[in-house]
């Protein structure tokens, strides 16, 4: 996906920058020093261009003073290495159905391609990110979910240490969800799931699942149905009412795993829109779903504030 890069400086004054940059102190301020879990995968990660971007933005995030993690996926970069050697693609309830085989290129896509992609991407910037398996010092400890669904783990726990550690060092964990099994083997973990769990696991102060979707839709096939915020006792009345499918069940069951575990917010937010992260960590105007604990809670959080106009001006310009 190809999209003009610098048409906001020429539309934009030199006074205009600065009351921008300004603008954003309070929200700085408000960040500095927070872990904010960043699901990355699927659709919004398959152009190389707007995956630069979406590093770049993640590295500005961390200069600013948050504690970025980033859990990614791969699911198609799978599929198409599955393809190269004719093993088949079989998913059920959403999670790949792992054999043997499957899962040596799950290790390869995952381990290998993609984590090496997204951290030197980063490091463009300077020696910031460290590539974490899941299987290294049990970050991700699992076993086996369902029989019929072969090497799928269950996540039984997350070694927070030893990503509190990386970041404590100033680095940002790029984190790969294969899990170290408790029979000694290695579990293919969705990445959905991953994120929720390691959101828990580090008290992030939120989670973000980048896809390739605006946000939850109350009815997807209405296009006018956007969801700006809801709790979480109706993101589990909707998921009990069977109107979300496909991606979104893990997404939304793993926002509320890890509100549940005392995570402040959860967003699900469209990865493929130019700077939406930055959009939504550092605006109130927000671009995509919202997921919190009570109507209360975010009421309360979420005043009027001049930086709107920061969020507004900065779409109109990408
Ligand atoms: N109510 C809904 N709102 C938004 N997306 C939905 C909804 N129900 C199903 N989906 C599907 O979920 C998909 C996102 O999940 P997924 O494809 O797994 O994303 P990713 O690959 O980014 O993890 C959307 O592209 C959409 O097809
Ligand atoms: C068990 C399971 O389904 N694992 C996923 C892991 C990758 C993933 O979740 O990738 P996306 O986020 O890009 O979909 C898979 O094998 O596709």
């Amino acid at each position: 996906m190809k999209y003009a890069r610098d048409s906001r400086s020429a539309s934009r004054s030199d006074e205009e920058t600065a009351q921008l940059l300004f603008e954003a102190l309070p929200w700085i301020k408000n960040l500095t020093g927070k872990t904010v879990v960043i699901k990355y995968g699927g659709a919004a990660m398959v152009d190389s261009e707007l995956r630069a971007d979406v590093m770049s933005d993640i590295v500005l995030l961390k200069i600013i003073g948050m504690k970025p993690v980033i859990v990614h996926g791969g699911g198609k970069d799978i599929n198409e290495a599955l393809s190269h050697y004719d093993i088949p693609v079989e998913f059920k309830h959403g999670q790949r159905v792992t054999d043997d085989a499957t899962m040596e290129i799950v290790r390869e896509v995952l381990g290998g391609k993609v984590n090496q992609e997204l951290v030197a991407a980063i490091n463009v910037h300077g020696n910031l990110a460290v590539g974490v398996s899941g299987a290294d010092a049990g970050t991700i400890v699992a076993r086996e979910l369902d029989p019929e669904l072969g090497r799928v783990g269950k996540i039984v726990r997350v070694n927070a240490d030893y990503l509190e550690s990386i970041m404590d060092n100033e680095y940002i964990p790029v984190v790969a969800t294969v899990a170290q099994g408790e029979d000694g083997g290695f579990f293919n973990i969705n990445a959905d799931v991953a994120a929720g769990h390691i959101a828990a696991a580090v008290h992030a102060h939120k989670v973000i699942f980048l896809t390739d979707v605006d946000g939850l839709y109350e009815d997807f096939s209405d296009k006018d149905s956007l969801i700006s915020n809801l709790t979480l006792e109706e993101t589990e009345q909707m998921l009990a009412r069977g109107e979300v499918d496909k991606g979104m069940i893990p997404k939304l069951e793993s926002c509320i795993h890890a509100l549940k575990a005392g995570v402040f917010r959860s967003h699900i937010i469209n990865g493929t829109t130019p700077h939406s992260l930055l959009l939504e960590l550092l605006t109130d105007a927000g671009v995509g779903t919202v997921i919190h604990s009570t109507h209360a809670a975010y009421e309360q959080d979420t005043h009027p504030h001049p930086l709107t106009q920061f969020a507004a001006r900065l779409s109109e310009n990408i």
